[in-house]
């Protein structure tokens, strides 16, 4: 069943436009995302869900306060570890765990497009992605240098999977989709396996001057319902505003113009960890007829920015739904196997072949 969200929700009053113009007249715009504790269970849940729906309908995009109560600080610390570790390894060590076609495994430096329209060449950065895991165990080759840590990323990967449990069962409360759990189900594992993916990314750092065409990440929106990026604050740098603001990670606002992600968002500088990025993802927009926004995003050397140029590391969880669940009809004009409705599996399949061009090279 498809739900209908309540598409009478108006989007919440937006910062008027004056504050903006004298904003950018001093400064760069960063993007105004609001912060939302999900954590206190204290809280009215009715009005967090509101906020989140809001957030989601407006930005796409929303910083959760880290209070480590979903997901300890010292988890994400030691998945940052782990990542450098891994990206650290030989070459023929990551090349043995090479990226297939279940979308899982390791991609090299510039091996991955994300807007193959504009870029002339792949994205300046490598990634490790893990798939579902089965009683704890990887379902894929796991690089020596790391093998030993596979509960530590399963436990991740399940505290990330968990976190968006939670935020799909507030999303289908502030929507009040029928039935309100809708979402949720939609992404429990006992529904089915998903292309849910936990995802270690490495930038080298950024070449003086940065190369002609070239980004770290080119413009996209994400393949999933949902997603969850950690990030690492740029060092000695203040991120949260001015030229150097953000380390790179830029969203598309509805003018067209790119607007930085601080890493830690004015008020959050003091806090003991950054707070957890989310988004919505294109199926998530699909489902709620694009009341929900997968915003574009990207992410660009740090030009003409005094920090953020160097080495950079981050970490995303794309939650999907399990991969059978219908209901999918994307503005990229995908087919489905039941005509013009895709199954979740199907619409990231169609996804996958735009952007890994080498890895989809012998099919039509
Ligand atoms: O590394 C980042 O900050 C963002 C990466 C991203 O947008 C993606 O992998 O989908
Ligand atoms: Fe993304």
């Amino acid at each position: 069943m498809i739900p209908s969200p309540n598409l009478s929700l108006s989007p919440p009053p937006s910062q008027s436009d004056l504050s903006r113009e004298i904003k950018k007249t001093n400064m760069t715009q960063v993007a105004n995302i609001p912060i939302i504790d999900i954590s206190d269970d204290a809280q009215d849940q009715a009005q967090v869900a509101r906020d989140l729906v809001d957030a989601a309908i407006e930005h796409g995009f929303i910083y959760i306060k880290n209070t480590g109560n979903d997901i300890p600080l010292k988890a994400i610390d030691a998945a940052f570890e782990l990542s450098k570790k891994l990206f650290a390894a030989p070459l023929e060590e990551k090349q043995s765990c090479a990226i297939q076609q279940n979308n899982r495994g390791w991609t090299a430096m510039q091996y991955e497009t994300l807007d193959p329209k504009n870029q002339k060449v792949g994205d300046l950065k490598e990634a490790f992605n893990f798939g579902e895991f089965i009683n704890h165990k990887a379902q894929q080759p796991l690089p020596p240098s790391i093998a030993s840590h596979e509960s530590q990323i399963s436990a991740f990967r399940d505290l990330c999977y968990h976190l968006t449990l939670k935020l799909n069962t507030l999303l289908g409360i502030g929507l009040q989709v029928t039935p309100p759990d809708f979402f949720t189900k939609a992404h429990l594992r006992t529904t089915g396996p998903s292309g849910t993916t936990l995802r270690l990314l490495h930038y080298p750092p950024a070449p003086t001057p940065p190369p002609p065409d070239t980004m770290r990440a080119g413009a996209h929106s994400d393949y999933g319902s949902l997603t969850l990026l950690f990030r690492l604050p740029p060092p000695n740098q203040p991120d949260t505003a001015g030229a150097g603001a953000g380390d790179g990670l830029e969203i598309l606002t509805p003018s067209g113009t790119w607007e930085p992600v601080p890493v830690c968002p004015s008020g959050t500088e003091a806090a003991e960890a950054p707070p957890i990025l989310v988004n919505v993802g294109d199926l998530l927009s699909y489902w709620t007829g694009g009341l929900l926004r997968s915003t574009v995003h990207r992410v660009v050397f740090p030009e003409g920015r005094e920090g953020g140029g160097g080495e950079r590391y981050s970490i995303a969880y794309f939650c999907h739904p399990a991969g059978g669940v219908r209901g999918f009809v994307g503005r990229e004009g995908g087919k489905g196997s039941n005509g013009g409705v895709m199954t979740a599996d199907e619409h990231l399949q169609m996804r996958l072949k735009a952007s890994y061009l080498e890895l989809y090279k012998d099919e039509d």
